[in-house]
C-alpha cells in the first residue's frame, strides 16, 4: 500500500513502510519530495531508523544514476543499496567498520594482518555489504561496479574456508582470461604470503595459476607431488586437467567463477562452465560465488542458478548500485571525426590531455583483415603514435595475436603506470591498472556492456574523488549507437569540439 507517493518508482516497491526521498535537481526539492512507501523486502520492524533513498530522474524521465547513492549521507539515515530480498538493510552508521571488524573471527588472524600490511584497512562498499553474508557460507551472485573490490571479497571468503593442513584442491577461481588469470593470482599470493609477525612454523597456502597457454606439463608433476589448496584457471586448460584425471575436486569448498556473464555468454567456453558446475563438482557440497559488473537479464539468471543447480537454492543476489551500472566519476565524452581522421584526432587528444596513464581500445581484427593481410590495427595505432610524438615513449601494445609473453611484458610495463596502452578487449575485463585515468574508444565498443567494461578500467581507486575521463571517437553515423550504450547504461555522454590548441579539458 503505498501512503503517499508522487512519482512513479521501481516496481516491487509495494509492502513494507519506508521513508522515500525521491530526488531532483536542487536540495529543496529533495525535501520537497518526501514520501512514505511501503517496500517488499523488510518488515516495519525490520527498518529501525528513518531510510533515505535517493532517486535522481534522468533524461527523458528515466529513473536514473544517484538512486541509492548517498550524495550527503546524514548520520541518523539508513541507505538500502539495493533492494534484495535476502539482504538486511545496510547501514551508513556501520560504514565506519574496518575490514578486520567485518572479518573478525572468521578470516585467520595471518591473513587480516597481511591484507593491512598492503593496504586493505578500509572495506569498499561492496566489501562491507557481501562479506557478511560471503562469510556465513551463503552461495551469492556478486553484482557490483567495475574496480569496486569484488577481487579482495572473494579471496577472503576463500582463505577463511581452507584447511591450510591439508593438501588438496580446496578453492577454484575461474577467470575469462590469462591476463585476469596472473592478477588474481597476484593478488592471492600477496595475501596469502606469511605476516612478518607470524613467523616461519605456520604452514602457508599454496596457489596455482592454470591458465591457456601455460605449461600443463609442470602442473601435471606439482598436482602429482603436493596439490595445491587455490587454482586459479581458465576453463579449458581446467577442464583438461579434470578430464585427464590430474585435478581432482572431491574436496572442493569454494568455487567463484569471475567475469560469470562473459563466461556463459561465450559459445566455445559455456559448454566447459556447465560441466564444471554440475558434474564436476556439485552445488550441496561447495559455496558458490558469482562475480561480475554486469549480469544481464539478473532475474532470470538468478532463477537458472536455482534450476539448473549451479547454486544452492538459498543463494543470494548482492547487487549494489542497479541504476547506476559505471562509477560515478567517469567523465563521458565523444568527439565526432571522419573515419579516416580518426588517428589524428587520438594524436590531439593525447596532445591535450597528457594523460598519466591511458588505454587506447580498439576493436579486435575482423577475419576478413586479416585474410586480406592487413596489419593488426592495434598495432598500426602503436606505431603511429611512437613516430608521431616524443611525449608517449611508453607505448605498449596487447592484442590476441601476440605471443603469451609478449602480453605479460606489456601488462607488467603498462602496470608501472606512465604510459600509454594499445589493447583489444583482451584488457577489457577485470584487468586492473589502478593509475589509469583516461580511456580512448579508438573504436567504439560493439555493445553497452562492453562499454561498461571498457570504461571500467578506469576510475579503479576505491576511496578516490579524481574525475577520471573515456572518450570515444565516433564517426557522425555511430551517434545513436553511442546514444543507446547511453540509455542503457543511463550515464551522459558529452561533446567534444576539437579546434587546434585548446586549453585542457575538464569534466
Ligand atoms: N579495501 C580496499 N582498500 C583499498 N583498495 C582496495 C580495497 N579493495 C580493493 N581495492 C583495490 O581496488 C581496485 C579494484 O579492485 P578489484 O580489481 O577487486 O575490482 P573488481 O570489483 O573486481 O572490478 P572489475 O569488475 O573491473 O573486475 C584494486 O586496485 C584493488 O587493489
Amino acid at each position: 500500500m503505498v501512503i503517499a507517493m508522487e512519482d512513479k518508482c521501481q516496481d516491487g516497491f509495494e509492502e513494507t513502510p519506508a521513508l522515500l526521498i525521491f530526488l531532483r535537481k536542487s536540495e529543496e526539492e529533495l525535501v520537497a519530495r518526501m514520501a512514505l512507501v511501503w517496500l517488499p523486502p523488510f518488515s516495519s520492524s525490520s527498518i529501525p531508523q528513518p531510510t533515505l533513498f535517493f532517486f535522481n530522474r534522468g533524461r527523458r524521465g528515466r529513473r536514473s544514476a544517484a538512486a541509492f547513492t548517498p550524495q550527503a549521507p546524514h548520520p541518523h539515515l539508513n541507505c538500502f543499496c539495493s533492494h534484495n530480498n535476502n539482504e538486511a538493510p545496510y547501514s551508513l552508521a556501520a560504514s565506519s567498520s574496518s575490514l578486520r571488524e567485518i572479518c573478525c573471527g572468521r578470516v585467520p588472524e595471518t591473513i587480516l594482518q597481511r591484507a593491512e600490511e598492503i593496504g586493505f584497512v578500509r572495506p569498499t562498499h561492496v566489501q562491507q555489504r557481501s562479506l557478511p553474508t560471503l562469510l556465513s557460507g551463503r552461495d551469492c551472485i556478486l553484482h557490483a561496479q567495475t574496480g569496486s573490490g569484488k577481487t579482495l571479497a572473494y579471496l577472503l571468503v576463500i582463505l577463511s574456508a581452507i584447511d591450510v593442513q591439508q593438501s588438496a584442491v580446496q578453492a577454484l577461481v575461474v577467470v575469462p582470461s590469462r591476463e585476469l588469470g596472473m592478477q588474481v593470482t597476484k593478488v592471492a599470493r600477496m595475501l596469502a604470503t606469511r605476516s612478518m609477525e607470524f613467523g616461519m612454523e605456520q604452514r602457508s597456502y599454496t596457489v596455482m595459476a592454470l591458465l591457456d597457454g601455460g605449461m600443463l606439463k609442470r602442473h601435471k608433476i606439482w598436482f602429482k607431488a603436493e596439490p595445491p589448496q587455490i587454482v586459479v584457471a581458465t576453463i579449458d586448460s581446467l577442464c583438461q586437467m579434470i578430464e585427464k584425471q590430474d585435478l581432482k575436486l572431491d574436496s572442493l569448498r569454494v568455487l567463484v567463477i569471475d567475469e560469470v556473464d562473459f563466461l556463459f555468454n561465450s559459445s566455445k567456453q559455456v559448454h566447459s562452465l556447465r560441466k564444471l558446475l554440475t558434474s564436476y563438482s556439485a552445488a550441496d557440497r561447495r559455496q558458490t560465488i558469482f562475480s561480475s559488473a554486469s549480469i544481464p537479464q539478473h532475474k532470470h539468471f538468478v532463477h537458472d542458478c536455482i534450476q539448473q543447480k549451479w547454486t544452492k537454492r538459498d543463494v543470494v543476489h548482492i547487487h549494489l548500485h542497479p541504476v547506476e551500472p559505471m562509477p560515478s566519476r567517469l567523465c563521458h565524452i565523444f568527439v565526432t571525426c571522419k573515419k579516416e581522421e580518426r588517428l589524428q584526432t587520438l594524436l590531439s587528444l593525447l596532445q591535450q590531455d597528457i594523460p598519466k596513464t591511458g588505454i587506447i581500445f580498439v576493436n579486435e581484427q575482423s577475419q576478413k583483415s586479416i585474410m586480406a593481410g592487413n596489419p593488426p590495427p592495434a598495432a598500426w595505432i602503436m606505431e603511429f603514435l611512437r613516430t608521431s610524438s616524443t611525449e608517449f615513449s611508453e607505448i605498449f601494445l596487447l592484442e590476441e595475436g601476440m605471443s603469451i609473453n609478449a602480453r605479460t611484458l606489456s601488462l607488467s610495463e603498462a602496470r608501472q603506470g606512465r604510459s600509454l596502452l594499445v589493447a583489444t578487449d583482451l584488457a577489457s575485463r577485470g584487468v586492473d591498472l589502478p593509475e589509469t585515468t583516461h580511456i580512448y574508444n579508438f573504436d567504439l565498443p560493439r555493445t553497452a556492456i562492453e562499454y561498461l567494461h571498457r570504461a571500467g578500467r578506469t576510475g579503479r581507486r576505491p576511496f578516490s574523488d579524481e574525475m577520471c575521463t573515456v572518450t570515444n571517437l565516433i564517426a557522425p553515423e555511430e551517434r545513436f549507437v553511442l546514444q543507446r550504450y547511453e540509455n542503457e547504461l543511463m550515464f551522459e555522454c558529452k561533446e567534444f569540439v576539437l579546434h587546434g590548441a585548446q586549453e585542457p579539458r575538464s569534466c
